[in-house]
Parts: structure tokens; sequence; C-alpha cells
């Protein structure tokens, strides 16, 4: 295989931790930053698989149809994440009560956290979507409001921050841990990897 030097990318994201996780990855790499900004509501009762990979294609769609020419060469990457109970999608709380309602949900079971991917190179659109299972220690009411009181819960799928102080809430995992903070590394350098590009 003639592999092919990966100099730079487009981003289609506002997430700081995509972001930090890309640089992780590849610190040399030059990054072109475009959030995209597509309606990420729910339609009707999509599973939490379909409603990812629907959101991280339309967000790879958004900003591929709105690039100019000189940037059409360099690769295109694109993620949704969501925290999925019991098959359904739990979103980003949206205050504080939310995310106290969202964590007492959580608490004492396991759930499932998913990231879809969407790598476009010209073309050629490569998909995937990554779950990983998270099962939360049981929590009492006054842990998680003070955990929400730190502010963590906010942007974040299911209210809680695994990188962050939300590590406490967690009894442990199976699964890619970059992929619960939205960027599932092991899959995306298989995916750069399939586009002829080699991560080293
Ligand atoms: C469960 C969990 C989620 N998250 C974050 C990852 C994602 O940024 C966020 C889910 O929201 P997303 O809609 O996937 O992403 P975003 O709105 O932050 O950024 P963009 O749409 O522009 O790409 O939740 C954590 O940071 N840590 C965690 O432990």
């Amino acid at each position: 295989m003639d592999w092919k030097p990966l100099s730079k990318m487009l981003l289609a994201s506002a997430s700081p931790r995509r972001r930090e996780l890309l640089h992780q990855l590849l610190p040399s790499l030059q990054l072109e930053v475009r959030p995209a900004d597509i309606d990420e509501s729910q339609v009707g009762k999509e599973a939490g698989e379909e409603l990812v990979l629907r959101l991280a294609i339309a967000k790879a769609h958004r900003v591929a149809s709105e690039l100019p020419a000189t940037l059409a060469q360099y690769p295109l990457l694109a993620a949704d994440t969501e925290v999925v109970l019991d098959g359904r999608p739990l979103g980003k709380p949206e205050d504080a009560e939310g995310a106290v309602n969202l964590l007492q949900r959580l608490s004492g079971r396991a759930h499932e956290v998913k990231t879809a991917l969407a790598l476009v190179q010209g073309a050629t659109w490569l998909t995937a979507v990554v779950t990983t299972q998270v099962v939360f220690r049981h929590l009492d009411d006054e842990e998680i409001r003070a955990y929400v009181a730190t502010g963590e819960s906010g942007d974040k799928a299911g209210g809680y921050a695994i990188q962050g102080r939300g590590a406490a809430l967690v009894e442990r995992i199976e699964g890619s841990y970059t992929n619960v903070v939205g960027l599932p590394l092991e899959k995306l350098s298989q995916l750069l990897r399939e586009l002829g590009y080699k991560v080293f």
C-alpha cells in the first residue's frame, strides 16, 4: 500500500474534547476547526445508534457543503456522542435539575455510550459507530447534587464527564475510554488507514 502523509484535517466540531483527542493521536497535524451548526433534536423514537449516525453524517454534510475549493482535498471528520439507557438516547441536560434527573437514572446501573464517526475524503464517506458500556456505582442524592454543582454536567451527553470529576461516578467501563469522551481513537486510526493515511 502507498501510504499518504497526513498533514492537515478538517474537524466539524465545536467540542474542545474532540480537538484534544485528535491532537493526542496526531500531534503535528494542522487542524482546521469548522463547527457544524445543525439541529440535533431527535426524530420520533430513533434508537441511539441511528441517532448518532444520522447526526455525525449531518454535521459532516453541512461542513463539506460549505467548504471552499482550497480545503476540499483534506479529510474531514465529524462525530456525535450519545448516552443510551435501555435503548433510548438521553441527550444533554437542559439545566441543573435535568442533570440531577439524568444522573439519578444512571445511578447503580449500566448504560451505553455511542459515538458515530463520519470521515470524508472527496467522494469517499466512511462511517462507524463505537459502543462502550459504562457501569455507574450507586449514587446518593447528596453526591449527585454536589457533582452537578461543579458545573461539569452542562454540555455533556448524559450529564457527566468521565475525563473530569465524573470519573468518581463510574464503577467500571468495558470498551474504548476515548469513545466515552467523544472520539474513539482506535476506530479513527483504523478509518484513517482505510483512506491510506498512516498514523505513524
Ligand atoms: C459521556 C460523556 C460525554 N462527553 C461529551 C462528548 C461530546 O462533546 C458531548 C456530546 O455532545 P455532541 O453533540 O456529540 O458534541 P458537541 O455538541 O460537544 O460538539 P459538536 O457537535 O460540535 O461536535 O458530550 C464528555 O466529554 N465526557 C463524557 O464522559
